[in-house]
């Protein structure tokens, strides 16, 4: 059966990154997806965005939409104090596997779970199933048009507080303009924009930070 691109960028990690170090991972998927086949990670220019924004928030409880290869969990595991937790979202299975893979290959399985199904099925069950109290920190990174939904959804099931903040990327390109819209106009929310490029391209893209502000 031929490999996935999924499969090629996780073989050239184990091949090429050093075992237990997650900046090793990190930069080793940078390096081959730039280089030889581009994927949708948040990649270096963006991730150093997000490494800014997560030494500044200090999260203990975080949650990611759409965990694709892993990239964006050991990059944001790779930072996290010991006590933290990063629960992660994927529907796909094949995703999902090769991330499991990704993560344990960086030595961030401790501090990262991954878990498998739609957002809309797995968010309404955090608190009773998953343990969650609140959010501190919430990563959109998963098809655009589920980032409003989604964000909605946090907000009905009580998982923001004062002070917890989304991340979301792609909000110039591919876009998120539904998500951009509610938040800009919610007076719940205090926004800022970091405007970037789409990983490994020149084409201009964006983050949206928004804090709740309860
Ligand atoms: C609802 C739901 N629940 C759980 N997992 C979900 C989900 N929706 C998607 N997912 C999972 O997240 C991942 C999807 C991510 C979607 N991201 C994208 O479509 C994406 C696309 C681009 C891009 C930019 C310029 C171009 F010319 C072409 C593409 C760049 C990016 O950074 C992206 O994140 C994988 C999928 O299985
Ligand atoms: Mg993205």
């Amino acid at each position: 059966m031929a490999q996935s691109k999924e499969e090629r960028i996780l073989n050239f990690v184990l091949q090429n990154a050093i075992k237990g170090d997650p900046q090793s991972v990190v930069d080793t998927i940078d390096k081959y997806c730039s280089q030889k086949e581009w994927a949708m990670n948040v990649g270096d220019e963006k991730g150093l965005i997000l490494d800014k924004i997560l030494e500044e928030t200090k999260p203990s409880a975080l949650l990611e939409l759409g965990t694709y290869c892993g990239y964006s969990a050991v990059r944001i595991a790779r930072l996290l104090k010991p006590s933290a937790c990063l629960l992660t979202i994927e529907f796909n299975p094949d995703f999902a596997a090769i991330a499991k893979q990704m993560i344990e290959f960086a030595g961030v399985q401790d501090k990262v779970k991954i878990l498998e199904g739609p957002s809309e099925t797995i968010i309404p069950q955090l608190k009773k199933k998953h343990e969650v109290d609140t959010l501190d920190f919430v990563f959109l990174d998963h098809w655009k048009d589920r980032y409003l939904p989604d964000t909605i959804l946090l907000l009905e099931h009580g998982l923001l507080r004062k002070g917890s903040v989304i991340l979301a990327d792609n909000v110039v390109c591919p876009g998120a303009p539904d998500f951009i819209k509610y938040i800009r106009n919610n007076n719940s929310f205090e926004c800022t924009n970091y405007p970037s490029h789409v990983e490994y391209m020149k084409v201009k893209d964006a983050m949206e930070k928004a804090v709740f502000l309860g």
